[in-house]
């Protein structure tokens, strides 16, 4: 009897495995397919991430509006793309839109630009920021606010100057790229780590108040990714950085991060974490065990102060 129960359950169990994969492929297709004629915005899309996420979404049939602060950087990528050809699909030329996102004066008029492209947006990804090394006691307030003004007012105001019309359409997708650093913050990036735990902050509370509108809202945090972040990164006294890092160059591939980011906008994730084992650890450990938290925070800053004066 067990062994004929047992005949009957095996092909049972496989037969419905298999039709689970089944579907998770079917929605996946499906879920990429919402992604044809679609009006993305990326912002930062002349590097990096952004680059990437530009490629993704536009093999996917996006119809893309590119921002950053260069139009000839952001016209090269429109030249990639325009030269792709894909047979599967129909895609599109990206339209550009220049800005400085720090100059939140300025956003409300590149956001009238981005709702004449197409006349509406679908998902608002922003990406564009940049990166702090430098220790608290020697860092400008002036610095503090630069970096916030990037990485937080600057998305603050792009996505409050193109909600209205999303509201209005009872539609629509923001996406914000933060940082683990938006959930546990590490020495010398006080102003990076702020800015992003702010993001995640707003962003949040965006989320619960657009829901009853239909809109969705996802904070994607990744762990370290091979860009110029670092090269790009702000040091104390507002000068540039310039070094490629160890932990950047060994960080993800910006390819794999796009694509979670083409993942979390078509399965409508909330709240993505990208990183590792140890800084995920370390995110749990902040909220269960803050004391020892704290202690090992405070003796990394000590090893890397002694590190740059060796
Ligand atoms: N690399 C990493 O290790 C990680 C990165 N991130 C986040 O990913 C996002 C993308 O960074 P990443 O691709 O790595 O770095 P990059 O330096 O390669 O790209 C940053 C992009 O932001 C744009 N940008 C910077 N400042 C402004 C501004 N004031 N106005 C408009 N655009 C601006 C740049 O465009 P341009 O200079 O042409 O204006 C550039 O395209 C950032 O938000 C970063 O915090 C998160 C976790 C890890
Ligand atoms: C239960 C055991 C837990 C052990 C925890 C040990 C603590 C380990 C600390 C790990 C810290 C991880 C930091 C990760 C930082 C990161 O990924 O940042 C992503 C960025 O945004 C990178 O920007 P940056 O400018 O800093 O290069």
């Amino acid at each position: 009897m067990e062994r004929l129960l047992g005949l009957g359950i095996a092909p049972l169990a496989a037969g419905t495995v298999g039709l689970l994969i089944l579907l998770k492929v079917i929605q996946r297709l499906r879920h990429k397919q919402n992604l044809r004629d679609k009006v993305v915005v990326i912002t930062g899309a002349s590097s990096g991430l952004g680059k990437e996420c530009a490629r993704v979404f536009h093999a996917a049939g996006a119809r893309l509006i590119l921002c950053g602060r260069d139009q000839k950087r952001l016209q090269e990528v429109v030249e990639e793309l325009r030269n792709k050809n894909n047979e599967k699909i129909q895609t599109y030329t990206p339209c550009t839109v220049t800005f400085d996102l720090s100059n939140t004066s300025v956003v409300s008029s590149a956001a009238e630009e981005i709702l004449k492209c197409h006349g509406h947006v679908d998902v608002l990804i922003n990406n564009a920021g940049i990166s702090y090394r430098g220790n608290i006691l020697d860092t400008h307030v002036s610095v503090q606010r630069d970096v916030m003004e990037t990485n937080y007012f600057g998305p603050v105001a792009l996505t409050q100057a193109i909600l209205p019309s999303m509201v209005d359409r009872r539609s629509g997708h923001i996406v914000v790229i933060s940082s683990v650093q938006g959930k546990i913050s590490i020495p010398y990036r006080s102003a990076y780590s702020a800015s992003k735990h702010a993001t995640q902050a707003y962003f949040d509370c965006l989320r619960a108040e657009v829901d009853r509108f239909g809109l969705q809202v996802s904070v994607v945090s990744p762990g370290y990714i091979k860009t110029n972040l670092s090269i790009n990164a702000v040091t104390g006294d507002g000068s540039k950085y310039g070094v490629m890092d160890k932990t950047t160059a060994k960080g993800a591939d910006p390819v794999d991060v796009a694509h979670a980011v083409l993942k979390a906008v078509c399965h409508k994730q909330e709240d993505v974490v990208l990183a590792g084992l140890l800084p995920t650890a370390a995110i749990y450990l902040r909220t269960l065990w803050p004391t020892l938290y704290f202690r090992l925070m405070a003796s990394r800053a000590i090893k890397e102060q002694k590190v740059k004066e060796e």
